[in-house]
């Protein structure tokens, strides 16, 4: 299971963001993508789901083409965007009921319970979400990770971002376990972290000169 850009460039507004990106992500592995705000952080992320297209290069995710898999590849993938894509008047429950099928996940109430409850947040379940603090949010949009346990490709734009020190220790020991089942793993975070992946390479993305290194 491995995700491999070649030669990926991306181009915004008529600009280009980067190009000549070269990575492999494979099983248990961890991709840090890191750059100042604008650098093109958050094009990258889309690109790698298949949200958008890249002006030149490939990926490829076990061989094939990104752009050319469809349901077997949102199956394998679970994105959490850098906004938690809460629908205010919903509860806690129904964001993450619905987010899931959304992405054509089956779920049931159950399962929602029970993903909420993993994350500490059953006493928030029925609360309509624009009730919530941001780290709330965040923590509901993250509980997604509890719901999508066979997800091969997990993506998350920020997802440190308005948690407290106990919600980071949890989400790093959550986000372990499933490099440690062999899921691959690419996000971004301004913040220092301490994911202990078999591989964790970090990506620089600093507008003009892309590389890859270990930390
Ligand atoms: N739809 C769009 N049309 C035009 N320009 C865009 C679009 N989306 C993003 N951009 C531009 O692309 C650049 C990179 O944006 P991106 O969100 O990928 O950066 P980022 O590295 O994730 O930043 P941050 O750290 O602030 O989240 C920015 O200059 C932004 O204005």
């Amino acid at each position: 299971m491995t995700l491999e850009a070649s030669n990926l460039a991306c181009e915004r507004g008529g600009r280009e963001l980067f190009a000549g990106l070269d990575f492999t992500v494979g099983a248990g592995e961890a991709l840090w993508v890191r750059g100042p705000n604008g650098a093109g952080k958050s094009s990258l992320l889309r690109i790698l789901c298949g949200l958008s297209a890249p002006a030149a290069g490939e990926l490829r995710w076990r061989g094939s083409l990104v752009h050319k898999l469809r349901e077997d590849f949102r199956r394998e993938l679970l994105f959490i965007g850098h906004a938690a894509g809460l629908k205010d008047e919903l509860t806690a429950s129904e964001n993450l009921g619905f987010a899931a099928m959304l992405a054509g996940r089956p779920v049931n109430w159950q399962s929602v319970a029970d993903a909420l409850a993993q994350a500490g947040l059953s006493r928030i379940a029925r609360v309509p979400a624009g009730r919530l603090s941001q780290g709330q949010r965040r923590r509901v949009s993250l509980a997604r990770l509890f719901l999508a346990r066979d997800a091969r490709l997990i993506v998350l734009d920020e997802p440190f971002a308005a948690l407290d020190a106990a919600a980071i220790e949890a989400l790093v020991a959550t986000l372990d376990a499933r490099l440690a089942e062999g899921a691959s793993l690419v996000f971004t975070t301004h913040q220092p972290q301490t994911l202990a992946a078999r591989r964790l390479q970090s990506l620089e993305l600093d507008a003009w000169r892309p590389r890859v290194a270990r930390p």
